[in-house]
């Protein structure tokens, strides 16, 4: 779209400097003892907030991209302050803290492993370079018996772990400590003497100590690793059924979409280029430096944050155009016994970020009631989702549907739409699902929930009472 008075002749797109400037802003003000540098940054950078504000609207295009100071102010503290704000900014907690938890991590890489010991080039060959510095720093404290076979068993990525590293804040000085521990792990004296100083058995045998998990629990592994050759349910060969349609809405008559059933029953549609590049810009520009820890216990490494349909007119259209081509209701009102949808959840995924197989209900897989759940008993359970991949991800981060022998790659723009409950209400089990680990780069998703109470009437009924 026209941006007015943005520069493009300038080498970087001036929108991505922009955000840098508002992450390093971020971390500025929490964490930096204020030198003289930061705080002329901090102040320069409150001016372009303070003009934002004032100007209200499309903040970043209007106010700041189209203000030639803002952008003579921006470049500014770039030259000027950042070069000798720079070390600061990448060793603070604050930075580090993207890299997520990192024995979580680890352990979610670790179980795919653990599923098959023939899969460890696979999933080693893509990035354990990260893997292998999660190992390391959970090595000392708490998982010796589980990182131990990581830090022998793939010295082929040692020589690329640095350079993969997706955890950008990671600073030199931390890689430096990893290096230093990494160096030994190829010595076998140092190996055994280690082992033998740890004192615990699990220890000494590698790869026995990964205990294998059962061959039904190892779907979702397959999944995530993109391997189909052992799924009970065969794709059907042929030409995929790809639509390009208004799928029956007005509002798309001038713009149908593209969709393709990924599985009939139970139904799961995906949309390819739902989002357009714009989209997805603003997504992510909006829900940056909002973006808070998944509070969610135990395998949800993910940060999150819910974009309300008034946080930007895009996330309003989105959410009617997710309407039209659902036939659901997905509004947001005042109450929530009025509300039809979530707010939009926008998940940000590191290396290694994952959330474990879980449902998309609150309450209804417990027994088929809200069963006093506060979320569920105003509007209902989320009878659908419609999920949005905001970004290709270099490797793994596939959606697994580890009940339905599906799996979905990422690819930037596309949706998918399921249905959480059957049509009599009851919790589909076949809708069970995770977001596999990250392996290499990151993950951006964000999801739409449709509520049951009022889209009763707008899912067709079945006349088997088993659907
Ligand atoms: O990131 C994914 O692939 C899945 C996200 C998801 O299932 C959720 O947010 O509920
Ligand atoms: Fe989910």
């Amino acid at each position: 779209s026209p941006v007015s008075g943005e520069l493009h002749s300038f080498p970087y797109h001036l929108r991505d400097v922009f955000l840098f400037d508002k992450e390093v802003a971020g971390i500025l003000r929490h964490i930096v003892p204020p030198t003289p540098e930061s705080e002329r940054y901090l102040e320069s950078y409150a001016g372009t907030i303070l003009d934002a504000m004032t100007a209200g609207g499309d903040v970043l295009d209007e106010a700041i991209l189209g203000n030639p100071l803002q952008v003579f102010a921006l470049i500014k503290r770039m030259v000027l302050y950042w070069p000798r704000l720079k070390d600061a900014v990448y060793n603070t907690t604050k930075a580090k803290e993207r890299c997520h938890d990192k024995t979580e991590n680890c352990d979610a890489w670790i179980r795919e492993r653990g599923c098959d010991a023939q899969h460890v080039d696979t999933i080693c060959s893509y990035s354990c370079g990260f893997c292998q510095v999660e190992g390391l720093y959970s090595t000392v404290p708490t998982y010796p018996a589980r990182t131990y076979p990581w830090a022998t068993s793939e010295p082929r990525t040692l020589a690329r772990w640095d350079e993969r590293l997706a955890c950008g804040f990671i600073t030199t000085g931390s890689l430096q400590t990893v290096s230093d521990h990494c160096k030994p792990k190829h010595d076998l004296n140092w190996r055994e003497d280690f082992a033998w100083r740890r004192d615990d058995n699990q220890f000494r045998s590698p790869l026995s100590a990964v205990p294998r998990q059962k061959p039904e629990s190892c779907v979702y592994s397959d999944l995530c690793r993109g391997d189909t050759s052992k799924l009970r349910k065969r794709i059907p060969s042929g030409a995929p059924q790809c639509h390009v349609s208004s799928r029956g809405s007005p509002l798309l008559v001038l713009q149908p979409v593209q969709w393709e059933h990924l599985s009939h029953d139970p139904e799961m549609v995906i949309f390819p280029n739902f989002l357009s590049d714009e989209e997805i810009r603003i997504i992510i520009y909006i829900s940056r430096g909002h973006m808070t820890k998944d509070p969610g216990s135990g395998g949800r490494q993910s940060h999150q944050v819910f974009l309300a349909n008034t946080s930007h007119p895009s996330i309003l259209r989105l959410s009617r155009r997710i309407e039209a081509v659902t036939g659901l209701f997905a509004h947001e009102e005042a109450t929530e016994k009025e509300a039809a949808g979530d707010p939009l959840k926008v998940r940000y995924y590191g290396t290694g970020g994952h959330l474990n197989p879980h449902v998309d209900v609150f309450a209804k897989h417990l027994n088929s009631t809200c069963d006093g759940n506060p979320f569920c008993s105003l509007s209902g359970d989320r009878m659908a989702t419609f999920m949005l991949y905001l970004n290709d991800v270099e490797a793994g981060g596939n959606t697994a549907f580890y009940n339905n022998d599906v799996a979905i790659t990422p690819k930037a723009g596309t949706g998918v739409f399921w249905y959480n409950l059957k049509r009599n209400g009851e919790y589909d089990r076949r809708m069970d699902h995770g977001g596999c680990p990250v392996l290499l780069g990151s993950k951006w998703v964000a999801v739409k929930w449709m509520r049951e109470n009022l889209n009763f009437l707008r899912r067709p009924c079945s006349t088997n009472p088993e659907e």
